[in-house]
């Protein structure tokens, strides 16, 4: 079995993983820090969830000095994930006295301008803003040596290459080139390759894209049902943390708008929503202030929120790669999770497709009934009067129970109790804008052959759609303008 110590790593870095209760590397870090600390370019593939960060993170964190300026890169396609790489890269290089510091679209241009005072000696960046910062002369990359493109198949998608291809022209010298995903369709490797030089594939084989901890359904549901059986599925399955998935911007507000009317705490992320509001929301669904998050795919890569023990598709998503990455919020880290996918009746083809190429099967649940979640509410009621045994907080109430014990009995008063504190479904009407469903596009003469052309991503991207939403690219043409 390897170990951290195995790979001859600074005292300083042993000690900081340590630190951080990681006892053995997971595979793709046994497999990727040996290759990333003799500078070869790679690309690393391994399921959501596996420590991918840190396999990326060792290397580069080791192999930058102290001394000299920026050194490594690490670009990111969501504001979030550039933030949350950060910190784990703090987290792990601060013995060592590496900085890293963040640059993302939304925040301060010149609060990021102060930080790069600090000379941090890599950068974790959406591509809008850091071009910002090239053409502002803020950031200098000529001296780079390793970058890093985190979340790689969907870096190298349309919404980003050009600016990739940008970034990676400001470097001047020889540079080590480090990809990493959960996901990397075939054509997107061959495009990768001519950004790296012999790169090494490291990809820790799996019989399924997905996470065999993850138990994964789906659920045959009519649009205007959704909302209804979402609600009941919070009931019965009382989950830690969840999140939910809607394919629009739109979509969203009106999710959140409904849950919140039948009294669930439930808060939005979206490209539309000020940054401000979206760190907030993070930050509150973190500390599980709010235990429902509803979000588009800006918030289906790389996030990494202990306590999401379920992930709700409520509209099925547009490519089987999504599908993979939205699922791996949950059953991170060995962790279980459950993860169920809506499917209106027309999309059945669609989630076919997604099984085949992720190779994996979602068990048919059937839809819950009023009984069902009458059961499961009263089961909630029972645990939370457990608990308050288990507590021992009900010892104020003992007395009055033994009198009221005289006048009637006691499974009439137990009943009572309990019919008292179990929520009754909540029938609070609401309305949601229909969404079309997904058909798969057979092409004429190539039934279902080229993913690509049924997966019409240009929706994603598009204004109403949630999947480009919040991307960088986006941001620095409304910078530019309110700059002006
Ligand atoms: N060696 C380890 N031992 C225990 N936990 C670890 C180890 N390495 C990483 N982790 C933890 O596992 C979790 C997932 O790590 P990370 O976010 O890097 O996954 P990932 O592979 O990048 O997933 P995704 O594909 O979703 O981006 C994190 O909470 C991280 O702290
Ligand atoms: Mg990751």
């Amino acid at each position: 079995m390897t170990t951290f110590s195995d790979f001859g790593l600074s005292n300083e870095l042993e000690k900081a993983l340590s630190n951080m209760g990681f006892e053995e590397p997971t595979p793709i870090q046994a497999q990727a820090i040996p290759i990333g600390l003799q500078g070869k370019d790679m690309i690393g593939q391994a399921q959501t969830g596996t420590g991918k960060t840190t396999a990326f993170g060792v290397p580069l964190l080791e192999q930058v000095s102290k001394e000299e300026g920026v050194q490594g890169l690490v670009l990111a396609p969501t504001r979030e994930l550039a933030v949350q790489v950060a910190e784990e890269l703090n987290r792990i290089g601060q013995v060592k006295g590496i900085k890293t510091l963040p640059i993302y679209g939304g925040q301060d241009i010149n609060r990021q301008i102060r930080g790069l005072k600090n000379r941090p000696q890599i950068i974790a960046a959406t591509p809008g803003r850091l071009i910002d910062h090239i053409e502002r002369k803020t950031i200098r990359l000529a001296d780079l040596k390793m970058v890093v493109l985190d979340e790689a198949d969907e870096m190298l998608n349309m919404g980003f290459i050009e600016d990739i291809e940008r970034i990676l022209g400001e470097i001047k010298g020889e540079r080590q080139t480090m990809l990493f995903s959960a996901t990397m369709p075939k054509r997107i490797q061959s495009l990768a390759e001519k950004f790296m030089q012999e790169p090494e594939l490291v990809k820790i084989k799996a019989k399924e894209m997905t996470v065999t901890n993850i138990e994964q359904h789906y659920m045959e549901v009519h649009e205007k049902q959704k909302f209804d059986v979402l609600c009941s599925l919070l009931d019965i399955q009382s989950p830690e943390l969840a999140i939910v998935f809607g394919r629009t911007k739109r979509r969203v507000d009106e999710v959140v708008e409904g849950l919140i009317k039948r009294g669930y705490s439930a808060e939005g992320i979206h490209g539309d929503i000020p940054q401000s509001k979206r760190d907030q929301v993070i930050r509150r669904f973190k500390e599980q202030t709010i235990d429902i998050m509803v979000a588009t795919d800006v918030a289906a890569r790389g996030l990494d929120i202990s306590g999401v023990s379920h992930v709700y598709n409520f509209d099925i998503p547009q490519d089987p790669e999504s599908y993979v990455h939205r699922i791996g919020r949950t059953g991170r880290a060995g962790k279980k999770g459950l993860a169920v996918t809506f499917v209106s009746p027309r999309e059945i083809d669609h989630l076919k497709i997604i099984e085949n190429v992720t190779k994996s099967k979602m068990a048919k649940m059937p839809v819950p009934s009023i009984k069902d979640v009458l059961i499961g509410n009263q089961q909630a009621t029972i645990n939370r009067l457990m608990t308050v045994i288990e507590n021992n907080d009900h010892a104020d109430y003992k007395r009055i129970a033994e009198s009221l014990l005289d006048d009637t009995d006691s499974v009439s008063l137990l009943a009572a109790a309990l019919k008292l504190l179990t929520k009754d479904p909540d029938v609070t009407p609401v309305k949601l804008t229909a969404v079309e469903p997904i058909r798969v596009r057979k092409p004429r003469g190539d039934r279902g052959g080229d993913r690509k052309r049924y997966n019409d991503r240009g929706r994603d991207r598009g204004r109403t759609a949630g999947g480009g939403g919040g991307r960088d690219r986006r941001d620095r043409s409304r910078n530019r303008t309110r700059s002006k």
